[in-house]
């Protein structure tokens, strides 16, 4: 067959390409790409449209065009003809793509006042992690008018958002909601503060960007909750293969040995390890793990399936840049001035939804009200298809209840009609609690020189400026550990396990060179390891409710911290955890000692003292509109995300958990997103393939 030569070259081809978009190896991308379209015979001309790569695929079967993301589209038409014939083809495609995709672009509007339009398929409430995949995957269909309302500012030029290291400078900023939790009954009545992305990308913007997405465990048991085996581990691979793609470290270092290429996919959040390895650290953190084994054995790749063992840490990072869900999924759009059907609002706080109908009891909402902080005007706009709440685990379940949608008593008693009676709204807040501890090191140089000497700060920002390498690629720390309480561990007696499975953890240690994070005073002198203690299957549960019925007013948040005994026993054995691993042979030469009262807390009662003192919050909070069954009479939200109670309504965020995953909560939070995008296209019509 002539055309067998052409055919060949023309996939290596669409291979390269691919590849060079998506920086990851020619043979991943080809074996994604069989996977996929399952052709055995392709022909590729590789061109732009309107600074989109666009790849014609004549094939002997098909014509239709589908978009695989928002960085390619791709054009599958029949071809069973002569070369000239197939040219004319194409260029009558090209034609008619240009007339599907002309050339302007998705609106960033700054104010309410710069809204012309009223009437949209869909409106995503919130900006942030889950609501920018919502919005610009269903935007991805020409056809399909979107917007977006976020309260916070756009993410563009926030440089402690940009440069990885500076990341918990956000904690407290102007770029963060800045809650605070309710005096804590199980932490000395302390008040914590609950940090929150307040801009374009939300939580993914001002997150410390560890990238974890848990167990295998973890999704099945979820598919048991929910009784929707679309939530299990083997039916999320591809969401999950949707949202990420790892990327070479900023340093370019060899990472043989240290990630598992195979388990990452090709999505636009870009996954990498630390960029500038703490060789002090990290090499002794690895020999420890390889030393001690059993419990912490190490693991190549936590992001493979099993997550129980110390490994390299992956952060959403690439190219010495945080990876967003904003720089990733909105920022390539508005760069190629594409997708004209997606508008997106910020500094507009959504205040309350409205419904238009009853259909047999069943209000229908299709109605949101926007409003500016500092200005009594309000504006309303349509949803004819769907309104998508992905306000986050905090703003989620306020806007419910501010439209109706929560405990029918709460709601009355604050003067609000209530619409649906549902006590699960703003209940099961459930977050890790953790701690903080330091070692003095006997070395003479760490991040901990960079920290206290403006002039070293300085050439560091010079480095990352100018080259992006140095200390600033990378967030502090680049090693973790995911441990599960002992077998034989006397807790047995009193608790069901309450972890996912056996290969999800209990307990999370993370490691980082220095006195780290930024925002803690660093001591004049010395130089230190931080290690984060944290509990990452707590059975305490918190609750939010309104404070009053004013959409500007926060909401009262009770987190309800180590207030199980099983969360001060796990605080405990992690902190043990912590000591046994540190006494192994590799720091014997570095670790002169324990600082402040980790160095005098050694009995149980003396470390539950300590916790209590010294937990913080983590900031993974989950569950405030939990995902229930079809049939089931709590939970807020439908195993297809739909509102119980309601039409036209549904959450996308991490608010909708049905039990706190034993890792970092962005990754999770992604494959949620991405997964709704396919049910709510299935429910409105809109899936093409
Ligand atoms: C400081 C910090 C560190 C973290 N570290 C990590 C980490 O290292 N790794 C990890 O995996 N996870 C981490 N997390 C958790 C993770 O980032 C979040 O769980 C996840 O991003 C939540 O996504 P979301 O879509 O549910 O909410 P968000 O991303 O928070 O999005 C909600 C959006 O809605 C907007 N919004 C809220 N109310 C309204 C309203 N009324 N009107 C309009 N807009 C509104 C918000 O401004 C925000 O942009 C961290 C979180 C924080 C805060």
């Amino acid at each position: 067959m002539p055309h067998n030569i052409p055919h060949v070259l023309a996939q290596v081809e669409l291979c390269a390409l691919a590849s060079r978009k998506y920086r990851t190896s020619v043979s991943e991308i080809s074996s994604y790409i069989k996977q996929r379209f399952l052709m055995a015979h392709l022909v590729v001309l590789p061109y732009t449209i309107n600074h989109k790569d666009v790849i014609i695929i004549p094939c002997p079967f098909k014509l239709l065009w589908f978009s695989l993301d928002h960085h390619l589209l791709y054009f599958v038409v029949t071809i069973p003809f002569s070369v000239p014939v197939m040219v004319s083809l194409i260029l009558a495609v090209y034609a008619a793509s240009l007339l599907i995709f002309p050339a302007s672009a998705v609106s960033i509007l700054a104010s309410l006042d710069d809204l012309t339009k009223s009437e949209f398929d869909f409106v995503v409430v919130g900006g942030g992690t889950a609501g920018l995949v919502v919005a610009t995957r269903l935007s991805e269909n020409p056809h399909v008018r979107v917007l977006v309302a976020e309260a916070g500012g756009s993410n563009e030029g926030v440089l402690n958002s940009i440069i990885p290291f500076f990341a918990v400078e956000l904690v407290g900023s102007s770029n963060d909601w800045n809650f605070t939790s309710v005096p804590q009954a199980g932490l000395l009545n302390r008040t914590l503060p609950i940090a929150r992305g307040h801009l374009l990308g939300g939580s993914s913007s001002i997150n410390r960007m560890d990238y974890t997405r848990g167990s295998d465990d973890l999704y099945d048991h979820w598919a048991n909750l929910t009784g929707d085996h679309g939530w299990s581990w083997s039916s999320l691979k591809k969401y999950y293969f949707k949202n990420s793609r790892l990327v070479p470290p900023a340093d370019g270092h060899d990472t043989t040995g240290q990630v598992d290429p195979s388990a990452h996919g090709y999505g636009p959040v870009e996954v990498s390890l630390g960029g500038f390895p703490a060789g002090v650290v990290d090499d002794r953190v690895v020999n420890a793990s390889k030393l001690l084994g059993g419990r912490f054995a190490y693991n190549r790749d936590l992001n493979a399936g099993d997550f129980v063992g110390v490994g390299y840490l992956q952060s959403s990072v690439g190219h010495g840049r945080r990876s967003s869900a904003a720089v990733a999924y909105l920022d390539p759009l508005v760069s190629s001035r594409s997708r004209p059907n997606l508008s997106v609002l910020v500094n507009t706080v959504v205040t309350k939804l409205y419904h238009s109908v009853s259909l047999n009891g069943i209000p229908e909402f299709k109605t949101v009200e926007l409003g500016q902080v500092n200005s009594g005007s309000r504006l309303n706009v349509t949803a004819t298809k769907e309104i998508i709440l992905s306000a986050g685990v905090i703003g989620t379940p306020h806007i419910l209840m501010l439209s109706g949608i929560g405990p029918k008593d709460t709601l009355a008693s604050l003067g609000i009609e209530p619409l649906v009676d549902n006590p699960s709204v703003g209940q099961n807040l459930t977050d890790q609690p953790q701690m903080l501890h330091r070692y003095l090191l006997n070395i003479t140089q760490s991040p901990d020189d960079v920290l206290r000497n403006a002039t070293l700060m300085e050439e560091a920002f010079d480095q990352w400026n100018t080259t992006k390498q140095g200390l600033f690629v990378s967030p502090s720390g680049s090693t973790n550990g995911y441990l599960r309480l002992p077998e034989n561990s006397t807790i047995w007696s009193k608790f069901e396990d309450p972890s996912s499975g056996p290969r999800s953890a209990h307990i999370e240690l993370i490691w980082t060179n220095g006195f780290g994070p930024l925002g803690a005073p660093v001591p004049a002198t010395g130089h230190f390891l931080t290690i984060n203690t944290v509990v990452v299957s707590p059975i305490s549960r918190g609750h939010l409710t309104l404070a009053s019925s004013d959409p500007f007013a926060k909401p009262v948040i009770n987190p309800n911290y180590l207030t199980s005994d099983f969360d001060v026993f796990t605080m405990i054995q992690a902190i043990k955890d912590m000591k046994t691993f540190v006494s192994a042979d590799p720091w014997k030469d570095i670790i002169i000692g324990p600082v402040g009262q980790l160095s005098t807390a050694t009995t149980d009662e003396q470390l539950a003292l300590y916790a209590r003192n010294g937990s913080i919050s983590i900031n993974h909070s989950i569950g405030t509109a939990r995902m229930s069954p079809f049939s089931a009479k709590w939970g807020v939200v439908d195993p297809d995300l739909a509102v119980k109670g309601a039409r036209g309504l549904s959450v996308v965020d991490a608010s909708v958990f049905p039990s706190i995953p034993e890792c970092h909560m962005q990754a999770p939070t992604y494959i949620v997103a991405e997964r709704a995008v396919d049910l709510i296209k299935a429910r409105n019509g809109l899936l093409r393939i």
